[in-house]
């Protein structure tokens, strides 16, 4: 069994909430408590093999950038804009400017994780003030993947998003494995004293 861990950021009202659940449920909800972060688990399996998914979604994340505990603990990251808002833009062009950071800060971990860049609510494109474009060109300079889609509208985009993110994580840590057979432990204690929030199954 792998564990897979991932964090979905992005500026306030973006969808973490809303990719997450659509993706875990199938359902879009419309509304979602913003006061809580959570982790929502899930175990499903994935080309074969079984993978225990952990999907880290903040509260409110307007304004943090720090990402220590969330670079520590994640195997990959979903960074979220709305196209049409492009203050939550803006925000994410910074979280991928922390990632990118903590790279060449020489973590090895941080080497291999996977980013993806999302643009959601694209059912809003005649309120959009994100071209595609400059989506792409931010996701192309960062050495990210890019898509985007709309979690109310667009279910099928929304799995092929996290098929693409989980896949690549799966290759990653069986590349690690491989270099490294041991220290998961020490990881899991780390996380649990880093992040001691509730967890949801669905
Ligand atoms: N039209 C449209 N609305 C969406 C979409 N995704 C999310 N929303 C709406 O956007 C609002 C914010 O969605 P959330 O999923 O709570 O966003 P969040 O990033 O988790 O928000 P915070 O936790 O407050 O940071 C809600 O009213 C959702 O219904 C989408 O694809 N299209």
């Amino acid at each position: 069994m792998s564990e897979v861990k991932l964090a979905v950021l992005g500026g306030s009202g973006s969808g973490k909430s809303a990719l997450a659940v659509r993706f875990l449920t199938r359902r879009f909800i419309g509304e979602y408590a913003s006061n809580a972060e959570c982790i929502y688990t899930k175990h499903f399996c994935l080309d074969g093999r079984q993978i225990h998914l952990e999907i880290y979604d903040p509260c409110s994340q307007q304004g943090k950038l720090s990402l220590t505990d969330e670079l520590h603990w994640a195997d990959g990251f979903i960074i979220v804009y709305d196209i049409s808002d492009r203050a939550s833009f803006a925000f994410a062009k910074a979280l991928l400017y922390r990632i990118q950071e903590s790279h060449i800060g020489a973590c090895k971990k941080m080497v291999e994780s996977t980013v993806f860049l999302v643009g959601n609510k694209q059912d809003l494109c005649h309120m959009r003030e994100v071209g595609w474009d400059e989506g792409q060109k931010l996701a192309m300079d960062n050495k990210c993947q890019f898509c985007e889609l709309s979690a109310a509208e667009h279910y099928q985009e929304v799995v092929a998003m996290f098929t693409k993110v989980l896949r690549s994580i799966t290759s990653n840590l069986k590349a690690k494995e491989k270099r490294r057979p041991s220290g998961s432990k020490s990881m899991a204690k780390l996380i649990n004293n880093v992040f001691g929030k509730r967890r949801k199954s669905v």
